[in-house]
């Protein structure tokens, strides 16, 4: 039995510096994991298989299982598996949870089956699955630019997060089609948006159309700086040490959610398939 990590992800800012002809955006934005995240088991079976389901995802259409049947055509392999996964991350909340369970598969498969798949062909699979699942693949902190597909190494520092769920979904497509949203955002170099403020240009926005982000991001931002990840609705404050962030996280609105997590330039994920 193999059992590997799916980490969080946090996009520490998101600038959006422009819109292609195809509807997608240039971006630019910081990835950084979390020791915090869902959770796999891998066993050796003949057919492929997944539990428990998740509510409101046909087991067919839930990223490890179309993760896994990617494998199987790009490689050819029969072999099945039996998965199981403990959800933790909040779904649609801008964690990269979906895709990180994804990519948590691509590699665990990849080492139960035996097929010894570089990371980089790993990742353009996962690319057909998700803009975000390569960077789970690498598991390497990054800077990633172009439509999120460019990206450079990345060693921002690791402090402790608290970061909330507001238990709103927003929808990624939602955000990147609404005329309202910013897209004007300069493009600079990674050192220049290091030094500079970090902010999500989604934020304002999000704040606009559901009012409990803004809210909830109003009291997390009494605690520590604080933001949006991705497209949201999950926020993080960034604090100095755990014992800070789990003081706040004991005070968290009655109906909102949240977790506290040291930031990650290493993926768990790296750290325990090394350790297999
Ligand atoms: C913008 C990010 C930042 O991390 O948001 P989150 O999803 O994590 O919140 C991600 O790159 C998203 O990744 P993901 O959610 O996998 O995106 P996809 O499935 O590829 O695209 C969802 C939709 O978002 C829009 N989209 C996505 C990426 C991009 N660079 N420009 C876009 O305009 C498109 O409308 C697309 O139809
Ligand atoms: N294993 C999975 N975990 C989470 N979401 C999944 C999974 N498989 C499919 N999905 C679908 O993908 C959507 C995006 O999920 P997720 O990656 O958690 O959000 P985000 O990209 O905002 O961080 C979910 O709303 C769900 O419908």
């Amino acid at each position: 039995m193999m059992r590997l990590p799916a980490p969080a992800k946090l996009n520490l800012f998101l600038y959006i510096t422009g819109r292609r002809d195809d509807g997608y955006h240039n971006l630019q934005t910081l990835f950084q994991f979390v020791d915090f995240g869902d959770e796999l088991r891998f066993e050796a079976a003949d057919e492929l298989t997944l539990s428990p389901a998740l509510p409101g995802v046909a087991t067919e259409n839930n990223l490890i299982i179309r993760a896994a049947r990617l494998l199987q055509s790009h490689t050819g392999c029969t072999r099945g598996a039996r998965i199981h996964l403990t959800k933790r991350l909040p779904m649609g909340g801008g964690l990269g949870g979906g895709s990180s369970d994804a990519a948590t598969t691509l590699v665990g498969l990849n080492r139960l089956w035996q097929l010894d798949l570089p990371a980089e062909e790993l990742a353009a699979l996962g690319l057909q699955l998700g803009a975000d699942v390569p960077v789970f693949v690498h598991g390497r902190a990054a800077f990633a630019e172009g439509v999120g597909d460019i990206f450079t190494e990345a060693h921002p520092p690791e402090p402790w997060y608290l970061v909330v769920n507001p238990g709103v979904e927003v929808s990624t497509p939602a955000i990147f089609t609404d005329p309202d949203l910013p897209r004007n955002s300069p493009v600079l170099s990674l050192q220049q948006r290091l030094s500079s403020p970090w902010q999500n240009d989604c934020e304002g926005l999000v704040k606009k159309r559901h009012p409990e982000v803004a809210k909830l991001l109003s009291w997390l931002l009494e605690y520590a700086p604080s933001r949006m990840t991705g497209t949201g609705a999950c926020i993080f404050g960034t604090f100095d040490s755990r014992e800070a962030a789990e003081t706040a996280l004991r005070n968290v609105p009655d109906d909102a959610s949240g977790f506290v997590a040291r930031g990650c330039n290493h993926s768990p994920l790296l750290a325990a398939l090394k350790a297999l």
